[in-house]
């Protein structure tokens, strides 16, 4: 199977605040696939949610530049090795697995992952964890993964509490084989107190969760605060914090 991409560069990394399992601000090497069975109203990479419409992915010819070059769709696991590696600038902290949803293309994931672990890199997996069965797949080759938990208001599918709760299974799959794993929530206005609590009661004792305004921002800082003091209440001061999209302010990518 050949993975079906979107683009390869090199920034650091821009979310994930300061909980345990973060690597918010190390440098990373993002691998962003190609397709996504959600639809979050609030997506920023909407234009790669439908694979079929995806007919090239781009590669960074030269580290945080942003200058690409391209290649058609599918690609091949060796070139995006290849366009990995090009991108090594020595102080790379974790390779991230981003989309899309990567764990979709559950082969060449799993392929590339491989590849990089036998090349001397750490792991880093961005995903919804919708889908655990797949997850599991790749959860011994995980380092570091962030899971979101979708809120009721992204919209991201019907069945939504399923959904969170198999995000959450994807979590303890992550847990128990290894990885150092954090849930991301990303908020907006309307999101609910009792929903905000009922993540919290779910990632207890399991995973830290930071709690991610919706970009571009419309959520008060004050409504922010009082999610923040919810989960703490629930899940204890250690195991809650802020994360927000700092790359989007610094205007890399
Ligand atoms: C584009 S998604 C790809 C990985 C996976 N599909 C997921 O949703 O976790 C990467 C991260 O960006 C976050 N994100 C996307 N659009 C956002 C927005 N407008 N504001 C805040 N976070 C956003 C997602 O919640 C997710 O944590
Ligand atoms: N700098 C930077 N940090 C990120 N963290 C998560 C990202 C993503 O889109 O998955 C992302 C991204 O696209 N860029
Ligand atoms: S799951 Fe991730 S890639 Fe898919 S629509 Fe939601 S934010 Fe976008
Ligand atoms: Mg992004």
């Amino acid at each position: 199977m050949k993975p079906v991409m979107a683009e390869v560069f090199n920034s650091w990394q821009g979310e994930g605040g300061s909980v345990p399992g973060s690597a918010f601000g190390r440098r990373q090497i993002f691998v962003r696939f190609a397709g996504c069975d959600l639809h979050c109203q609030w997506c920023d990479s909407r234009e790669y949610i439908d694979a079929s419409k995806v007919s090239r992915w781009r590669y960074e010819i030269e580290p945080f530049t942003g200058k690409f070059e391209y290649k058609p769709n599918p690609a091949s696991v060796e070139d995006v090795v290849d366009a990995i590696l090009r991108l090594d600038t020595g102080d790379i902290h974790s390779v991230s697995y981003t989309g899309g949803e990567p764990t979709l293309q559950i082969k060449p994931l799993k392929a590339l992952m491989g590849k990089m672990k036998e090349l001397g890199f750490d792991n880093f997996l961005e995903t919804h964890g919708g889908l655990p069965e797949l997850v599991r797949e790749v959860a011994d080759l995980t380092d570091y993964a962030s899971v979101d938990i979708k809120d009721e208001t992204a919209r991201a599918t019907e069945g939504w509490r399923a959904l969170v709760l198999r995000e959450v299974e994807s979590i303890r799959i992550l847990k128990e084989a290894g990885a150092r794993v954090y849930a991301k929530l990303v908020v907006t206005s309307g999101t609910k107190i009792e929903n905000v609590r009922w993540y919290a009661e779910l990632l207890k004792g399991l995973a830290p969760l930071v709690i991610q305004p919706r970009e571009p921002i419309e959520i008060s800082q004050e409504r922010l605060m009082e999610l923040y003091r919810e989960v703490a209440l629930i899940m204890g001061r250690r195991d809650v914090g802020l994360s927000f999209q700092v790359h989007k302010y610094l205007h890399v990518l």
